[in-house]
């Protein structure tokens, strides 16, 4: 019998209802393109081989299904009064799709986008489908402290869009148990003991740094940000593989160049992996791409080899200034060992460097940025830190501990990371069971939280002149009276079990290093040097980079 050449009811009303259906299914989730687009794939074969359809009235059922799908789609995310957040105000586009995540972070600046939302909207603002973006200091105890929330969905993808496993680093671990068990091996490679251990590895890098740095001071302007880079660098690779004394870390510092083009390869690493964990479904797709990945594999290769040569080496375990992370990850100090398979064992040490490199390149080069631009607080710095040297005995070299007692110090650090703090946006947590009151709000169970650290710490509500660096206002006798500071409002390093394991050591490194360099020279910025494009060139994907050079001129004192 010869079929019409329209779509019967029937026929179309299936490719309604399975528009419908299909939602339905994948309500509150981001499809899965790959699982996805095999559907209208079946529905096309149903009709053209089932239902013996022509090729017009097969795509007309087609789209009736997408059209109906994403229909249904659109209605129950922007207007349904039975979506979960549909009480939540944000931009319309945010509600419609994760896109709108992604299109943030692609242009960089999501921290400072979502300090915008929050004074638009108010504390709480709808960023995604299921997502939404908190300014609220009060929350932060309950949200990441005591019994914190479960990681969100974007640490289940790896840098390299594939599922984040039992063996995949430390921080993208989202269950309780395995967590604790992985948390306990890196809590004894930073316990008070084995940091004293790694103090060589900062001095001998802070040395090699001011050699080149007393070098440069007499030829003009240098970018300080690119031998921080350097400097953070080998002391991370020193930390995570460098055995022996330092003698198997890295050599961008002697050498002046990045090695093996490992600190670009990690940096591009960290920018794909910010953008693709809002989106994994497109990560997916977009990782086939060689000349997506090639980057990020040549870290790969940089760290593998890394791994291997100190794996090879071994380490000598009666000497504790020979000892670094991987003693501990691989258990060479204990007869039982660590029991790490060896991919866990790769991707924790590349989570030291990963984890360890751009944050602190990006607080201590935006605390010297502020330090250029505020003369006279650089000057009270110095004078601080050379009144510490003067108190040290004769011929003697500064003790770290003491650098660790200076309140002045700390206060300059942490106002640095206060304005920019190096992780402002991947922090996402799920609503627990019986969802949560914020602000009167209501969350309910399983909606993906964000922080907005960057708008948090610079909220009026929090601190007083919030746009300001202002150190002192972090040494108790010396605020103004009346003065609104709300320490708990500025966590750069979060808090709770999955806070900073490497928090003391990156204090550590940075009051040395910072301390090392005030110390000994004078800095300013070069002429001409355009504070608006610096600034509007601090980015954050993954984590803060300052895309931009930090061009000063130095002078020895
Ligand atoms: C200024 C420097 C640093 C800052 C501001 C910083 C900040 C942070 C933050 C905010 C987190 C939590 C991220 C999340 O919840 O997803 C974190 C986790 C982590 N950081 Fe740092 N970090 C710094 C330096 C370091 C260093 C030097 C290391 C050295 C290895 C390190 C290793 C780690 C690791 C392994 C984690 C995962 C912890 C876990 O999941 O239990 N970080 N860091």
């Amino acid at each position: 019998m010869e079929r019409p050449a329209l779509l019967s009811h029937t026929e179309m009303l299936s490719g309604i209802a399975l528009g419908l259906l299909t939602h339905v299914l994948f309500k509150r989730f981001e499809p899965a393109l790959a699982e996805f687009s095999l559907i209208p794939i079946i529905l096309g074969f149903i009709g053209s081989v089932i239902w013996s359809l022509s090729i017009p009235q097969t795509l007309s059922l087609v789209i009736s299904f997408l059209s109906a799908l994403s229909s249904s789609v659109l209605f129950y995310r922007l207007i349904a009064p039975w979506h979960p957040l549909h009480h939540v105000p944000g931009p319309f586009l945010a509600k419609c799709s994760q896109v709108w995540l992604f299109s943030r972070l692609y242009k960089g600046r999501p921290r400072v986008d979502q300090r915008v939302l929050h004074e638009k909207y108010g504390p709480i603002v709808r960023i995604g489908p299921n997502e939404v973006s908190l300014a609220d200091a009060a929350s932060l105890s309950v949200i990441y402290g005591g019994k914190p929330w479960v990681k969100g969905k974007s640490y289940s993808f790896t840098a390299s869009g594939g599922a984040a496993t039992s063996e995949t680093a430390l921080s993208s671990i989202r269950d309780h148990e395995e967590h604790k068990f992985r948390r306990r091996i890196w809590d004894r490679a930073f316990s008070i003991s084995s940091l004293k251990e790694y103090q060589p590895a900062i001095r001998r890098r802070t040395e090699q740094l001011c050699n080149q740095l007393d070098r440069l001071s007499t030829t003009g302007s240098l970018d300080l940000q690119e031998w921080i880079s350097y400097f953070v660098f080998d002391v991370m690779t020193d930390l995570a593989w460098g055995a022996h004394g330092g003698q198997g870390g890295g050599n961008a510092l002697i050498e002046g160049i990045d090695p093996d083009g490992a600190i670009a390869s990690l940096r591009y690493s960290l920018h794909l992996a910010g953008m693709t964990k809002v989106l994994p479904w497109f990560a997916r797709y977009l990782l086939q791409f060689p000349w997506v990945t090639k980057k990020m594999k040549q870290f790969h290769i940089f760290s593998r080899q890394m791994f291997l040569n100190r794996q090879k080496r071994g380490s000598n375990p009666l000497n504790k200034s020979q000892r670094d992370v991987f003693y501990h990850l691989l258990g060479e100090g204990s007869s039982k060992g660590a029991h790490l398979s060896v991919n866990a064992l790769q991707a924790d040490s590349r989570q030291v460097v990963t984890g360890g490199a751009d944050t602190t390149v990006s607080a201590i080069t935006y605390l010297f940025y502020c330090l250029v631009c505020n003369p006279e607080r650089f000057r009270r710095l110095q004078t601080v830190v050379d009144e510490i040297f003067k108190r040290q005995p004769h011929g003697q070299d500064i003790d770290i501990e003491t650098l660790n007692k200076e309140p002045l110090l700390d206060a300059y650090i942490n106002e640095a990371m206060r304005l920019e703090p190096p992780i402002p946006f991947q922090n996402q947590r799920i609503v627990p069971e019986g969802g949560t009151m914020i602000r009167n709000v209501y969350l309910p169970p399983g909606t993906h939280i964000r922080s907005a650290l960057y708008a948090i710490s610079r909220a009026k509500e929090n601190f007083s002149c919030p746009d300001e660096f202002r150190p002192e206002r972090w040494l108790p006798g010396e605020r103004h009276p009346g003065e609104i500071f709300n320490a708990k409002a500025s966590i750069p390093f979060i808090t709770g079990p999955y806070h900073c394991v490497g928090r003391n050591f990156a204090m550590q490194e940075m009051r040395y290093v910072v301390a090392f360099l005030v110390r000994r020279y004078d800095m300013r910025l070069i002429d001409g040097f355009d504070r608006k494009r610096f600034e509007e060139g601090i980015e954050d994907r993954s984590l803060l980079e300052i895309e931009r050079p930090l061009e000063v001129m130095i002078r020895q004192r």
